[in-house]
């Protein structure tokens, strides 16, 4: 029964309004439901004294469920619909010859609002200019912003930075000149990074260590040093503290750092994260570090639990992406270092951790805060942390400004934050139920042409979309179609049939149709994309991440895509969406919107990056959801958004070009080549896999079940947008290649009942613990739990 009360699987036996209805198939209480109103409406007809024709089917509302197509002989006559839908609904007529129902892909569907004529204007629109790029050389150079010599020849020689970009200019300048707190603001892959780590590093090489403070006199390693140049090493103490949201992040933050120091080999830089093993972080703690990158639950806990990191000597803190750490619920964490920070210890506590006296040492530690876009969490973080904080933005030609963190908040009420110019943003119109056929076709038509992309980013609402699209894209087709769909319920079980390259669901190692072992792929986590792959692009890669996989796993993942030279494709949660720094992301989709203007902005901000060209584009169901077209456009500023029918892309996605291609890459019979015949069968082909394979069936009842748990998670301002409430709950389901909506989702209810699962049980900030997460981000409303992230 869909949602809605309309009829769905049922056999309706003769005579279904004139006498009696037989009800056969489905769930007891919904042949019950469906018996009620056939009779109400008998008896309905008869006090009217007509009856609105024999082969009507009786509806138990007052809508018919606008999405069956019913192959039953006895089911009543389909509604009128109008031509092209007609047309459509002929193409795409379930193939069933069975009792089943199937929904068709291209019937009854929810009309768009938007004009696709504006579509053109912006393609027309010429490109602006990069707005992340570095500046002129020959204007502005490293050295002429006042760092070292030394330094800049590193930068330009081994790492290819010849000019700094606008924000580095302006960061570079204030942190070298003073020591108040700063506020960095500036969009995405504008090159904050180095503009806090640069400046902060030259201050710490210009340091020097003096022998060791020793009240008592002398001890050797006063002697020795005495010996040395007075040029600090990794014993002087560590003196910058990075503090970043995820361990992803953090990690891309200590290569940076690496790299950076690699002429500088007396200081040395390392790394605490959640889930990593902390003995050994405790080894290279005790060595001794010069700057340290953690997430804040980890450091906090070594803070508590680890003796020897001595934090007195601390004068630099940055918190990147600081409104990201806000969210993930770290304030308690960032106070409770900000104090021991404060506590300055300056007790001695035997020989080893006597604290060296190092020269030029800044009296005031300067805290300072980073993101591309700012709300009321960092507000809050900045009265945490900040106190009259320069806010240093990204103006060409800009010089800081020294006024208070108050007169900034001010202005940065009425500043949008902005996508970069150059970054091509569109959306696409798609029905519910074409969503998945409509994601299939676009990555379809982005890789068709072998280096046309290199590698795209899919944004998913949670772990288990992300989990399910995964498997879906990367198992192998069935071969060769079947003629017609066969989901008896009762039969299923005894029926199951394994299509090649199935591993029996009853094993261990149970996952569908992937054929990883002929494929060898690294880990389970990347895969071929068999179902999107063509001849010219055959070594389409699939890779998946999000927070709930083991930490080693995807400190593995990111790595391999980031340095595979194959076009591939990662699907993703939010996760992924902060900080990331992955070289040649052509394209990012945003399939699930973002939960937040603010998300959408770091999502898209994973492409043209570093005045680099990238596209993006956000996929918005028909009806109040076209309504974020506005939100996309207040970030895109000037640069025009352009929008697009779901049908345009089937067409290019499954027309007689890539569906032909696709028959030679499996050596499949061609099946015509109509688009529309093409993206049903694909569609038909992945349900039968949901219906056959128990594996798939529950993936995909939970991703269904999770995505609309974080549907309704979107933030207030937005959720007039986004309505839970106002889904369309028996269409999604088609989405997930589902044939009906799964039961069962109740307030707080695990899919498939039970107790809440490892993933549903996390909490934000765990991260402190050996298998806690910085990453893990719950939300729990009328729906229950998600794991969004
Ligand atoms: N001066 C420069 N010249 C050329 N490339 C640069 C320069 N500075 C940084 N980059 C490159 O720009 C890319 C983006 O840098 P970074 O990750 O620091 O951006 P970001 O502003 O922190 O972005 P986000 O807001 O997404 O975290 C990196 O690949 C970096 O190597």
């Amino acid at each position: 029964m869909a949602e809605d009360g309309m009829l769905m699987n049922f056999f309706i036996g003769e005579d279904s309004l004139g006498t009696k209805a037989v009800f056969k198939g489905g769930r007891w209480r919904d042949r019950l439901q469906a018996k009620k109103s056939s009779q109400r409406r008998r008896e309905k007809n008869q006090t009217n004294g007509t009856l609105t024709g024999s082969n009507t089917v009786a509806v138990p509302t007052k809508t018919r469920e606008p999405s069956l197509e019913e192959d039953n002989p006895r089911s009543a006559k389909r509604q009128k619909i109008s031509g092209a839908q007609s047309a459509q609904s002929r193409n795409n007529h379930a193939k069933s010859k069975s009792h089943e129902v199937v929904s068709s892909l291209f019937t009854y569907n929810p009309a768009t609002k938007s004009s696709a004529s504006k579509a053109k204007q912006a393609e027309e629109a010429p490109a602006p200019l990069p707005s992340n790029a570095p500046l002129d050389a020959s204007l502005s150079t490293f050295t002429s912003l006042g760092l070292s010599p030394f330094l800049s020849t590193h930068l330009i020689q081994n790492l290819n930075l010849t000019a700094p970009t606008a924000i580095q200019k302006a960061t570079i300048t204030q942190l070298l000149r003073e020591d108040s707190d700063a506020f960095i603001q500036a969009e995405t892959g504008s090159g904050k990074t180095l503009a806090y780590l640069l400046p902060i590093l030259q201050r710490i090489m210009a340091l020097s260590s003096a022998a060791p403070f020793t009240p008592t006199g002398d001890t050797d390693s006063a002697e020795k040093e005495r010996k040395d140049e007075k040029k600090i090493n990794r014993t002087s103490g560590l003196f910058a503290l990075i503090l970043a949201p995820t361990r992803e992040l953090t990690h891309q933050i200590s290569a940076v750092l690496t790299r950076l120091l690699r002429p500088m080999p007396w200081l040395v830089a390392g790394t605490v994260t959640g889930g990593a093993v902390k003995n050994h972080e405790k080894a290279r703690l005790r060595k001794g570090l010069n700057i340290l990158v953690a997430t804040p639950g980890r450091l906090m806990d070594h803070l508590d639990n680890t003796e020897v990191l001595d934090v007195g000597n601390v004068r630099w803190l940055v918190l990147d992406e600081g409104d990201r750490l806000m969210e993930l619920g770290f304030e308690e964490d960032i106070k409770g270092i900000v104090q021991k920070l404060e506590k300055r210890k300056d007790e001695k506590r035997g020989e080893w951790r006597l604290r060296k006296r190092v020269e030029g040492l800044p009296e005031k530690r300067t805290t300072v805060m980073c993101s591309a876009t700012m709300k009321m969490g960092v507000q809050k973080l900045g009265e945490i942390s900040l106190k009259d904080a320069v806010h240093i933005k990204a103006d060409p030609g800009l010089s800081t400004d020294s006024e208070s963190a108050t007169a900034s908040k001010q202005e940065d009420k009425q500043t949008a934050f902005l996508a970069p110019a150059q970054l091509k943003q569109s959306y696409i119109v798609v029905p519910p139920k074409q969503r998945l056929v409509t994601l299939a076709a676009l990555l379809k038509r982005t890789f068709a042409r072998k280096g046309s992309v290199m590698k795209a980013i899919v944004f998913l609402s949670c772990a288990d979309s992300v989990d399910f699209h995964f498997q879906a894209f990367s198992r192998k087709e069935a071969q060769p179609p079947r003629e017609t769909t066969s989901s008896d319920q009762n039969t299923r079980s005894n029926k199951t049939r394994k299509t090649p390259g199935t591993q029996d669901a009853s094993t261990p190692a149970e996952m569908p149709e992937t054929s990883r072992k002929s494929e060898k792929p690294e880990f389970p986590t990347v895969a071929p994309a068999f179902s999107l792959a063509s001849p010219s692009n055959p070594g389409l890669t699939l890779y998946e991440l999000h927070g709930s996989l083991a930490q080693p796993l995807r400190t593995a993942t990111l790595q391999s895509f980031t340095r595979s030279s194959n076009p591939c494709i990662l699907l993703c949660t939010d996760v992924a969406s902060r900080g990331l720094d992955l070289p040649n992301i052509d394209l990012v989709i945003e399939y699930d919107p973002p939960f937040s203007a603010d998300d959408h902005l770091h999502r898209v901000g994973r492409t043209a990056r570093a005045g680099k060209e990238g596209r993006a584009c956000c996929f918005l169901m028909p009806g109040p959801e076209e309504g974020y077209v506005e939100v996309l456009k207040e970030g895109a500023g000037e640069s025009a958004i352009k929008g697009e029918g779901a049908e345009d892309v089937l067409r290019k996605g499954f027309g007689k070009q890539i569906a032909s291609a696709k028959n030679k890459l499996d050596g499949t019979a061609t099946t015509g080549g109509k688009w529309d015949d093409e993206a049903t069968e694909w569609q038909l082909e992945l349900e039968r896999w949901v219906i056959e394979d128990k594996r798939a069936g529950e993936m995909a009842r939970k991703a269904y079940v999770s995505h609309v748990r974080a549907y309704a998670t979107h933030v207030a301002k937005e959720r007039g947008m986004f309505d839970v409430k106002g889904l369309h709950l028996g269409h999604l389901a088609k989405a997930f290649a589902l044939r009906e909506r799964p039961g069962n989702m109740g307030r707080g209810n695990t899919v498939g009942g039970g107790n809440p699962t490892k993933r549903e049980k996390r909490r934000p900030g765990d991260g402190g613990g050996a298998g806690g997460d910085e990453n893990a981000l719950e939300d729990e409303g009328a729906y229950g739990r998600c794991q969004r992230i």
